[in-house]
């Protein structure tokens, strides 16, 4: 049978371009491959479906070539709009959300119950296995209760402030992990623990993955959120920082709100144990899969 094959300059030029691309891949593929990868979804970034898409794809693709990737996931503005629609008041404290019993409930409903099997779904859709369990699952996570004060800027007098029910992790048991990869799924992680008390603990997403790279020794965190990556005072995307470098653009302000607690999350997973962290803009379609086999990078990374 014939084909007709398209023999002009342009398809030429473009199929050159596409074998560049895989041939510039493979000393990354080489060196990932039976790494770990923790990487945190945000709930910014999963608001777009075709972003939802791409993600799955690109997690799927890096399990396809070896790499274990490990999701952990946010869901903060999905929370955020069922307790509006249930009449519920909800408030921040230095970027973690004041979790009473009722709030608690819903946190699990939504993230462990909508968004995780969301996820998993969108893995199924590009051709993996996905398990999504919460931190309570199996004793992957042990959460304590998150102690804050706050200094009164008139008096100067400490005080402790209830957050409620938000944890941290402080035990975390991988076997989960381990035994999921290695039978060729992928873990997709709800940032819910439970604490030696039996309590529901809401724990930040950031945190928890930072946590569990750090546990798990991870090649890399990857969190993806929705701004390209750290900037400085002009908006310029800084590309490589260590801790030292951290410390000093919070000092002078340029990092603020919502990036100090990632950062400290990036820091802390440095120092314990995960080799490098990045900040990566989830709404870039396969902004991950930039990062990971270009020479160019995508966002900020953080190492030692
Ligand atoms: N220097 C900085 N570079 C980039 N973003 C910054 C910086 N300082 C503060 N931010 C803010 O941090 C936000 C990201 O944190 P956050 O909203 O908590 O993300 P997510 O919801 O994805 O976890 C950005 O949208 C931006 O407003
Ligand atoms: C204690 C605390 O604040 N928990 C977060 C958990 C979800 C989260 O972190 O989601 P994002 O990454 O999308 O912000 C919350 O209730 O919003």
């Amino acid at each position: 049978m014939a084909t007709n094959i398209d023999q002009t300059d342009s398809y030429r030029t473009s199929m050159l371009a596409k074998a560049e691309t895989l041939t510039e891949a493979l000393p990354y593929l080489q060196r990932y491959a039976g790494k770990t990868f923790v990487v945190k979804y945000g709930g910014h970034a999963m608001g777009d479906p075709d972003a939802a898409r791409d993600f799955a794809e690109d997690i799927v693709l890096l399990k396809a070539v070896g790499v274990n990737p490990v999701v952990v996931h946010g869901g903060g503005p999905q929370i955020g709009a069922m307790l509006k629609k249930l009449g519920v008041e909800s408030h921040f404290i230095d970027g973690l959300r004041v979790t009473d019993a009722a709030t608690a409930e819903v946190a699990e409903m939504v993230l462990s119950g909508k968004i995780n099997k969301e996820l998993v779904s969108w893995i199924a859709a590009a051709g993996g296995k996905a398990l999504g369990i919460s931190g309570k699952d199996a004793g992957l996570v042990t959460a304590t209760k998150v102690e804050r004060t706050t200094k009164d800027p008139e008096s100067n007098i400490e005080r402790v402030v209830d957050l409620g029910f938000v944890g941290e992790p402080t035990e975390i048991d991988p076997t989960i992990i381990h035994t999921a990869s290695a039978a060729g799924f992928i873990p997709v992680i709800a940032p819910i623990g439970v604490g030696k008390d039996g309590h529901t603990y809401n724990i930040n997403a950031d945190t928890m993955a930072g946590a569990i790279a750090a546990k798990l020794g991870a090649a890399r965190l990857f969190l993806l959120t929705d701004v390209p990556g750290v900037l400085d005072k002009d908006k310029r995307l800084l590309t490589d920082l260590t801790p030292h470098d951290i410390a000093g653009l919070t000092r002078d302000g340029t990092i603020s709100g919502g990036m100090i607690p990632k950062l400290e999350t990036c820091v802390h997973a440095v120092e314990a144990g995960c080799e490098a962290a990045v900040v990566l803009d989830g709404r870039v379609p396969h902004a991950m899969l930039l990062e990971i086999f270009t020479a160019r990078g995508a966002g900020t990374l953080i190492h030692r």
